[in-house]
């Protein structure tokens, strides 16, 4: 058919329904009908379509959901609001010795001095409240998980927020404020984390140790503190010299002189948490190392304990060793290796290490922590004695040769005698080598 037909066709069906609407009682009756149905089923719709209008252009919806890390932070603050003590189905997070933020209730101290503090969290409900002038309606939602074979595998965890607002900026208001109200309390404890599966676990959250708690006579603490502040700005410099963002240290020296704890003071030092990583640790392969490494938790530094003791040379030293030599260069620095990391390596035993695996690139400054000198020994005198003269604790300190002593068995010598400084005195010269017993651990080690 051609166009001049189609339009011909067009034009003549136009005239008959004119005509016929024109002429027809009932055809006008039908399209009344159908005009006004049509109009009916409108006006039923209207009033939803215009509602969920208003709705888009004047609310807006947050969903939080349970493995968020912001999901505590904002259910925590919706459990402190005066409407959300109303809600009426709770759950209970417990910590020791860690005031959580928000709406904490100390139960009491448990046998280890620790304090048990729980924080309630809700888990179902509806409230409305009032934040910075908006109206917001919060939703906490509890749902169940089950396996395709229905077995039950726990609950998954929900937050929404409905708000009505015009501008999003209450959004990260809301947030903030729920930040700085519980996690943004969290007070400046190190996180001490330890390898589960492929990724870290918390065990611990410990008071920071001050860096000038710990006793050298050069200026070693300073110094690393300032490499630190260093490769913290730097981040942009690296990135345009195209050398990988990490730092190394090694810290080797004999037991008991404060390769742990000046690992874990720097990391308070720094707002830094600490993910504990021994190379023994059992089932350790070249897949789990590198998995380990890749997800290590935000504003962590990793420290290996140990690393003289899987490997001599190059060499396994046990035969149920999974990991290998080059998987463990390769974990380090390999493609897979992560951005922005800071590595603390320690040793008893530099000699045994293999070159390669303490080159610039994997630990680019080696420190070593050796036995007391008698500058520090003066200086522990001094911490357990804060008002003896400088020369009172030298002349002591003299009688001790130098590098005798660990660190370690001087602090608990000390520590032994704490409330009688003649005892002190008196048990000094009987303070020698092979006298104490074992140096203490400050034991961050991974299980
Ligand atoms: N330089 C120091 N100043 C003050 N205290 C120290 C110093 N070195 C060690 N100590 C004390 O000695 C104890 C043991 O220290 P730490 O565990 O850090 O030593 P380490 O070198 O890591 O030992 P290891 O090699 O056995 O792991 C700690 O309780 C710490 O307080």
């Amino acid at each position: 058919m051609t166009l001049p037909d189609l339009t011909t066709l067009w034009t003549d069906l136009h005239q008959l329904i004119r005509q016929t609407l024109a002429t027809n009682e009932l055809a006008q009756g039908g399209l009344l009908i159908a005009a006004l149905s049509a109009a009916a089923v409108y006006a039923r719709t209207l009033p939803g379509l215009l509602w969920s209008r208003l709705k888009h252009h004047t609310t807006f919806t947050l969903d939080v959901q349970g493995e968020d890390p912001a999901f505590p932070w904002l259910a925590a603050w919706l459990a402190a609001q005066p409407v959300g003590r109303k809600l009426r189905h709770l759950g209970v997070v417990t910590r020791f010795n860690e005031q959580m933020g928000g709406q904490n209730l100390t139960l009491g101290t448990d046998r280890d001095g620790d304090e048990i503090n729980v924080r309630l969290v809700p888990l179902s409900g509806q409230v409305l409240l009032r934040f910075r002038g908006h109206w917001l309606l919060a939703r906490p939602e509890r749902q169940q998980r089950k396996s395709e074979s229905e077995r039950l595998l726990g609950y998954t965890h929900s937050l929404t927020f409905r708000m009505l607002a015009r501008s999003r900026s209450i959004v990260p208001a809301l947030l903030q404020e729920a930040y700085d109200f519980t996690a943004g309390k969290a007070d400046g404890r190190v996180e001490i984390h330890v390898p589960q599966y492929e990724g870290w676990r918390l065990v611990e959250r410990r008071p920071a140790r001050p860096l000038n708690s710990l006793i050298y006579d050069t200026d070693l603490v300073s110094g690393l503190h300032r490499d630190l502040q260093a490769f913290f700005a730097d981040r942009e410099w690296y990135a345009g010299m195209g050398i990988p963002y990490r730092r190394g240290f090694l810290l080797h020296g004999p037991p008991g002189n404060g390769k742990s704890s000046l690992v874990a003071a720097l990391a308070g030092a720094f707002g830094l948490n600490v993910c504990v990583l021994n190379l023994a640790t059992p089932d350790l392969s070249d897949d789990r190392l590198t998995s380990l490494l890749a997800n290590l938790p935000r504003r962590a530094l990793l420290l290996l304990e140990d690393i003289d003791a899987v490997f001599l040379g190059r060499e396994p030293r046990a035969p149920t060793v999974k990991l290998s030599f080059n998987g463990l260069l390769n974990a380090l620095d390999g493609v897979a290796a992560g951005e922005g990391r800071l590595t603390f390596m320690t040793t008893n035993d530099l000699a045994g290490l293999d070159p390669a695996l303490i080159r610039p690139g994997r630990a680019d400054r080696h420190l070593r922590l050796a036995n007391a000198t008698q500058a520090q020994l003066g200086g522990m005198l001094r911490r357990f004695w804060p008002d003896w003269s400088v020369e009172d604790a030298a002349h002591l300190a003299a009688q001790i040769p130098d590098g005798a002593l660990s660190m370690a068995q001087v602090q608990e010598f000390l520590l032994e005698r704490r409330s009688d400084e003649h005892a002190v005195r008196r048990d000094w010269l009987g303070l020698r080598p092979g006298e104490q017993g074992c140096p203490t651990r400050l034991s961050l080690r991974a299980g």
